[in-house]
């Protein structure tokens, strides 16, 4: 039994304080601004929000979030047609028919909530302290597609993107700025961002390695940047060719740069549970890791979990380490920021037996039947994974859309 496999005892297992603390948790919307840059830790608008109760407002403090650098223009072409089916589907709700229209499935309404009311009283019961709203930051179009045997052209990766931001998703992670020889699939980065930086309904960072990456995403109109270290030495040595000291001085040269463009910076941190070479990762080291990003300038930290071996019994001691040093609201995993990917595309390319990610459409439903708020339109997002799945020519990797595009049944009763 490796050391990623040994069960954990019950006096390993956290505190309840902090299942508490993580479930009292409901983040206020932790967004960059232009005018935060340049101030060292302080990037984010930070908002004290520790109560379970506060969060109505968050949801339309965010819903109202204006991105002073856009300029928006909309591409009018297939993009029209795709808008015009999606909005004959109400939010939350689909019609059969229309989702998949290769299988002649009954033009049936469902929903999966029930009501509003009916939601918080279990809700109340039994999840006391989830949070109202949770910000879903879609990695599809970059994560997604890096591994993929067959490179996707550009217009494909272009055409999700517009889908994936129609469907009310607040950020989408564009693509990445790395070397090509290391990352064939993502070459076209210049292309894919000089043909969506004008899309101003959604932020689109863009992954960056060095100062080399950065130049060349603030040329193709990148206006936030995410850099990408690890607390695992070997994961880091293979993912990005150096250690992890050496990439956090990277990574400083770029936060240097970034706060001279006032450009956010966003952090992440792979292998914060477990390593495919190194087993068990400790949770100092991923403390440590984050915290290097919180202090060189990221607004956010995102936790991990590369190859998905992570349990409540192992994540919540690492976060109970992260969040000694790195306040909690700006952290992106499990509280209430969530990285996910349409159709459970992806995986690093880097990471042998990376499993894939959650997909996007199954995090929504979730949210959806627990009443918690994303702003994100289901049916408009399944047409995006079913997008990219027909292209890819394979089923989709969620099991939401698997399921909804089958059920005959009247799905209000399931
Ligand atoms: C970091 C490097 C560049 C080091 O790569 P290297 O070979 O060690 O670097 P180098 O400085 O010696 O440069 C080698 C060549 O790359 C070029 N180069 C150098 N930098 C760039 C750049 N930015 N853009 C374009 N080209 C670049 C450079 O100009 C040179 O070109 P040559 O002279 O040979 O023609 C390389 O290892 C790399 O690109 N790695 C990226 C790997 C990657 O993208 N992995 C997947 C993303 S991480 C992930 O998915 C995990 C995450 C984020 O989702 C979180 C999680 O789930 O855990």
């Amino acid at each position: 039994m490796s050391s990623l496999e040994e069960p954990l005892g019950f006096d390993k297992l956290p505190s309840m304080s902090t299942i508490d603390r993580i479930q009292r948790f409901s983040a206020g919307a932790c967004r960059p601004t232009v005018d935060d840059m340049g101030m060292g830790n302080c990037w984010i608008e930070g908002r004290g929000c520790s109560t379970s109760n506060s969060c109505d407002e968050d949801y339309e403090e965010y819903k109202g979030e204006a991105f002073p650098w856009r300029r928006h223009v909309r591409d009018a072409s297939e993009g029209e047609a795709f808008n015009r089916r999606a909005k004959s589907l109400s939010k939350n709700r689909m019609k059969f028919g229309h989702v998949c229209k290769s299988r002649n499935l009954p033009d049936q309404h469902y929903s999966s909530k029930c009501t509003e009311r009916g939601i918080r009283g279990i809700t109340n019961k039994f999840l006391n302290g989830i949070p109202k709203f949770v910000k879903i930051v879609e990695v599809g179009p970059r994560d997604g597609l890096q591994n993929e045997k067959n490179i996707v052209p550009t217009s494909v990766k272009v055409e999700l993107i517009r889908r994936l931001v129609s469907s009310g998703l607040p950020v989408v992670e564009a693509t990445s700025f790395v070397s090509p020889k290391w990352v064939p699939q993502l070459a076209d980065a210049k292309d894919v961002m000089k043909a969506v930086c004008d899309i101003e309904d959604a932020r689109l960072p863009v992954l960056t390695p060095n100062v080399k990456g950065f130049e060349a995403a603030v040329a193709a109109g990148a206006k936030e940047v995410a850099i990408f270290a690890s607390a695992s030495e070997s994961f880091s040595k293979s993912n990005i060719n150096c250690s992890i000291e050496e990439s956090l001085a990277r990574y400083r040269a770029v936060c240097l740069a970034a706060k001279e463009h006032s450009v956010p910076v966003r952090g992440y941190v792979s292998c914060v549970v477990g390593c495919p070479v190194e087993g068990a990762i400790p949770p100092s080291k991923v403390a440590y890791v984050a915290k290097e990003l919180y202090d060189m300038g990221c607004f956010e930290i995102s936790l991990g979990d590369t190859i998905g071996v992570g349990t409540p019994g192992t994540v919540i001691p690492m976060l109970e380490a992260v969040m000694a040093v790195v306040p909690v609201e700006k952290l992106a995993m499990g509280i209430s920021t969530v990285d996910s990917s349409v159709a459970g595309l992806g995986g690093c390319p880097y990471a042998k037996g990376a499993s894939g990610n959650v997909a996007t459409e199954d995090v929504v439903y979730m949210l959806n039947g627990l009443g918690v708020k994303t702003n994100v339109d289901l049916a408009k997002l399944m047409l995006a994974g079913e997008f990219i799945s027909n292209h890819l020519g394979r089923q989709s990797g969620s099991k939401t859309a698997v399921a909804l595009c089958r059920v005959t049944a009247d799905a209000s009763k399931i």
